[in-house]
């Protein structure tokens, strides 16, 4: 997503439309954003952090004065009410009460942590939150375990002991083992990962941030910077193997501790300028890499804000990182790496100062966003794509999903509409993948399309659309999903093509 795009409020969590609730103006995310940057007190309480009782929260049970508590920390929703995009009454459910559960049951990939960072009126103050934090296990096993990689000529020890499982911790089991020259950490979550953030301190300090769990693991001893990190979203699974800086056996992982303060996670990290290319006339290939030891696991199709001051102005805007989705155009992947497609609009006053950046520039970007879910695509057999411009970057995430990770084995057909050849971004890309995946297919669609240009002419109409997308009540056994991305015109237009077309709410979703 770029800056030519103005994010309002539509698409669904579960694809439920009697969910979905109808924005005023200057309700979209972006507004909210824009409020929460505006200086305004959004806490209620002057942004004095405090204690809260559970008799306190109940009393901040109205419209006017609505608090709630997710994880231990209370929020003040009040200002959020008509931003909820799931609409106030339903938010209301939640005001004056511990929220935690009725949060997680309706979205708990909804990043609320940076959706409220401005609404913190201090922590829950009674024990009995539904946090999820560590009891260490007495009992531990130790025994051999025939893992992965290890080279049984050099008679290397491996032990695993079970690191801990407490019954509410956000992982169902975990496992830890060794050899002389590495660690591993291995956590069973009980749900699909929507959050991993991991960062190490100097002192060995390793925060882990696993579906808005926190948790802190103090190591052994020290370990290198970046880790290896192997992750099975929908399995739920997260393996993190450390280079031990000493070849060495460890009696043990760590102590794991208890009571970490969210703070410790910070909500927005620098990054530095670590390459920038030209992949058209306008637009470029940002690669920025963590100052810090930090990684941040960004799910398919979600953002992230970059944050800078420009001619004295805080500015704001979202940018989806970009992946590769051929083999033989690879980008950046070392996880302390994040790849960004940036296009300098005239009047982008953010875009143009990203792409204007040298080597060695620092920025800063914040926790990864997400409202959208690839579950939402949950007994589908056809994706379409109908991408505009920049309106593509988020779908890069999705097509590498849709066509090499998920198991749904899904067709995918993009319709990708440009103004001119020179527009069409990562467009060989695109075209070697429909060469060498039979479940792929891209057909660009120019509006100034060149004299030898042999493709579509035109913009998005029933026409165009309807090649890929037949009436809904034809579409038979594709079932298909359909994704929006482009600027605002672009959006409405494709929405109401679908409608006309004779798909639902739940058969679409628009990235704004
Ligand atoms: C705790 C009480 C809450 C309830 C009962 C609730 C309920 C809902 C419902 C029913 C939806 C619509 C889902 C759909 O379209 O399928 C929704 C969407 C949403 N809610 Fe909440 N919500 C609550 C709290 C929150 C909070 C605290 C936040 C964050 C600050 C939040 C952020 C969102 C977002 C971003 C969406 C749109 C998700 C998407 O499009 O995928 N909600 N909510």
């Amino acid at each position: 997503m770029g800056d030519s795009l103005k994010p309002s409020s539509s698409g669904s969590a579960t694809g439920n439309p009697r969910n979905k609730a109808a924005l005023k103006p200057g309700c979209s995310l972006m507004d909210w954003i824009r409020l929460g940057n505006s200086g305004v007190d959004l806490t209620g309480v002057n942004g004095v952090r405090r204690t809260v009782s559970k008799k306190e929260l109940a009393r901040h049970n109205k419209r006017n004065d609505a608090w709630l508590a997710i994880r231990g920390k209370v929020y003040n929703v009040t200002r959020y009410m008509e931003f909820h995009p799931g609409g106030e009454e339903e938010l209301m459910r939640g005001v004056g009460i511990d929220a935690t559960k009725l949060f997680n049951d309706v979205h708990a990939w909804v990043n609320y942590e940076s959706l409220l960072q401005k609404c913190i009126v201090g922590s829950l103050g009674e024990a009995d939150t539904e946090g999820a934090f560590i009891v260490p296990r007495t009992k531990s096993s130790s025994k051999l375990s025939a893992a992965s990689g290890q080279n049984p000529a050099k008679k290397l020890i491996e032990q695993t002991r079970n690191i801990s499982i407490a019954t509410n911790a956000v992982w169902s089991s975990s496992d830890w083992f060794q050899q002389l020259t590495f660690i591993c950490l291995i956590f069973y979550l009980k749900a699909t990962v929507m959050q991993l953030h991991i960062s190490l301190t100097e002192d060995s300090n390793l925060i882990l941030k696993l579906n808005q769990a926190l948790h802190n693991v103090k190591l052994e001893s020290t370990v290198r910077w970046p880790c290896k990190v192997k992750l099975n979203p929908t399995v739920g699974k997260v393996e993190l193997e450390f280079r031990k800086v000493e070849s060495a056996l460890w009696r043990t992982f760590g102590v794991l501790m208890k009571n970490v303060p969210s703070e410790i996670v910070s909500s927005s990290w620098k990054m530095t300028v670590i390459k920038s290319d030209s992949i058209t006339h306008d637009t470029k290939i940002l690669v920025l890499k963590y100052v810090d030891c930090v990684y941040n696991y960004v799910p398919v199709g979600c953002h992230v804000m970059f944050e800078a001051v420009i001619d004295g102005k805080v500015v704001e805007r979202p940018y989806t990182p970009v992946v590769s989705v051929h083999p033989e155009y690879p980008v950046e992947s070392s996880i302390e790496c994040l790849n960004f497609m940036i296009k300098s609009y005239d009047n982008g006053l953010l875009s143009k100062w990203l792409c204007s950046l040298p080597t060695g520039a620092v920025v800063s970007v914040s926790a990864p966003l997400c409202v959208f879910n690839p579950s939402l695509l949950n007994g589908r057999k056809k994706l379409v794509i109908l991408a505009a411009g920049t309106g593509i970057t988020p779908m890069f995430s999705v097509i590498n999903w849709a066509v090499h990770t998920s198991s749904q084995r899904l067709s995918v057909s993009v319709i990708f509409f440009n103004k001119s050849e020179c527009d069409i971004l990562w467009g060989e890309q695109l075209n070697k993948l429909m060469i060498d995946n039979e479940r792929f297919k891209v057909e660009n669609v120019l509006s100034n399309g060149s004299s030898s240009w042999t493709g579509k002419r035109g913009r998005i109409s029933v026409e165009i659309v309807q090649s890929e997308l037949p009436d809904r009540q034809n579409s038979g056994e594709d079932n298909p999903f359909t994704l929006i991305c482009g600027p605002v015109n672009f959006n409405q237009t494709a929405e109401s093509i679908l409608q006309k077309l004779g798909y639902q709410h739940e058969d679409y979703y628009c990235f704004h």
